[in-house]
């Protein structure tokens, strides 16, 4: 579930009496990490306003249903977005714009898998070397998968779990960098992000195996550089990560019958491994941990990490990021001008240009 989630709170905004928190999670079923998030934070306080933004409207309801099941007073709106779709994000932040006179929390937590495969051959070779619990918590080196172009010409991993995100904090600046206030956006990352599946000159991954961790490799980059371009306007930017957490995007991994064999063994190897956090509540746990801190007081390079310890507990735990400052402000300037060609064409990278264009700019 969930994509992302904004949200005004009055902790942080006092002369607004009542909380609302614009979330824009879409949501799988009833699980998901942003589903998990939501109840935590109407948990927290009952009084946010959560708006929750979702490409299936079905599915939407259904979240919003499950909250109000548990939280009958609370206020939870429902938007439409694909946030995988230029149309679709720019239309959303004008209802978001048109809605809202102001956004506490954006949490940007979307993200997509698709194709992806095993290499069961590496992960046995792992099994039995030193590196086992690196493997485990990163999954280095074991999975691929087969990205496609979507329909503005983007490479979709790309347009999904960076470009979409992007634009719309872009579009929702005027709500987000306000005088005198703070805002905060959280990007759901991963473990899975590395140095190594990244390439500057093929930032949308068109070329290689792993789009899923150059994506998050790209969101923990672009995070650091919107501290650097922003904190001075109010805008505070942090990255998580959740752990390996058991939703529709790891069960697409393996098939389901599978997991049901292996699932006694992954709650074993949690005794070992803080990083299998398994459910999407305890997955949560930074992204909450998150929205009762002063953002002044995070640091823009470390990631925070959700963990669970053998017995159960939950704890977060931040962990430096490895990324530079001079990569970080590339790939920030990349993005600036993949946004002005969007913006100014974006029929025609359906058709036909998109290829050149691209080429030019990515
Ligand atoms: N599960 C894990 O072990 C880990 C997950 N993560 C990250 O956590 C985040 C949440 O994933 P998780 O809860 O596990 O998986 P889910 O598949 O349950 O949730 C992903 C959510 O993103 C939504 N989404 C995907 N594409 C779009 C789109 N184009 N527009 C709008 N919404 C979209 C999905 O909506 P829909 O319901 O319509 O499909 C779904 O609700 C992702 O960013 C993922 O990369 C990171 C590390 C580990
Ligand atoms: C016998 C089988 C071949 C066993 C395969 C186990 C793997 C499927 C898992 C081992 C580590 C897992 C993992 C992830 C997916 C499933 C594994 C590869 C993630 C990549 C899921 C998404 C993330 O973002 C990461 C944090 C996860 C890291 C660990």
């Amino acid at each position: 579930m969930s994509d992302f989630l904004c949200e005004i709170n009055a902790q942080f905004l006092r002369e607004v009496c009542l909380h609302a928190c614009v979330s824009l999670p879409s949501v799988t079923s009833y699980s998901g990490i942003g589903l998990a998030l939501c109840e935590r934070l109407l948990a927290e306080d009952c009084q946010l306003r959560l708006c929750l933004a979702c490409r299936n409207m079905q599915r939407a309801e259904a979240a919003r249903s499950a909250l109000l099941a548990s939280h009958t007073d609370a206020r939870v709106d429902l938007l439409h977005l694909d946030v995988g779709s230029v149309e679709s994000v720019l239309t959303a932040a004008q209802e978001v714009k048109a809605r809202y006179n102001r956004i506490d929390f954006l949490y940007l937590n979307a993200g997509i898998m698709p194709n992806p495969q095993v290499n069961v051959k590496a992960f046995f070779k792992g099994l039995f070397s030193s590196n086992v619990i690196n493997m485990f918590a990163t999954a280095e080196g074991l999975l691929t998968q087969q990205d496609l172009v979507n329909s503005d010409g983007l490479q979709e991993v790309f347009a999904t779990n960076l470009f979409g995100h992007f634009l719309l904090i872009r579009e929702l600046e005027p709500l987000l960098c306000e005088a005198g206030r703070t805002s905060r956006v959280v990007w759901t990352s991963s473990s899975n992000a590395s140095r190594s599946a990244f390439s500057m000159e093929d930032m949308q991954h068109k070329n290689g195996t792993e789009p899923y961790s150059s994506s998050k490799y790209a969101s923990d980059m672009l995070s650091l550089a919107l501290n650097r371009h922003k904190n001075s306007q109010g805008l505070f930017s942090s990255v998580i990560c959740p752990g390996l957490v058991m939703t529709n995007l790891t069960y697409g991994i393996l098939p389901s019958f599978f997991w049901t064999l292996i699932m006694p063994f992954m709650w074993l190897i949690r005794i070992f491994t803080n990083t299998f956090t398994l459910t999407p509540y305890n997955g949560a746990e930074a992204l909450h941990w998150l929205f009762l801190q002063d953002p002044e007081s995070l640091d823009p390079r470390a990631k925070y990490h959700s963990l669970t310890s053998g017995l159960g507990r939950n704890y977060t735990q931040p962990r430096q990021m490895d990324i530079d400052e001079e990569m970080s402000e590339v790939l920030y300037t990349k993005l600036v001008e993949l946004e002005k060609v969007v913006r100014r064409k974006p029929k025609q990278l359906l058709s036909s240009g998109c290829e050149s264009q691209h080429s030019t700019i990515v």
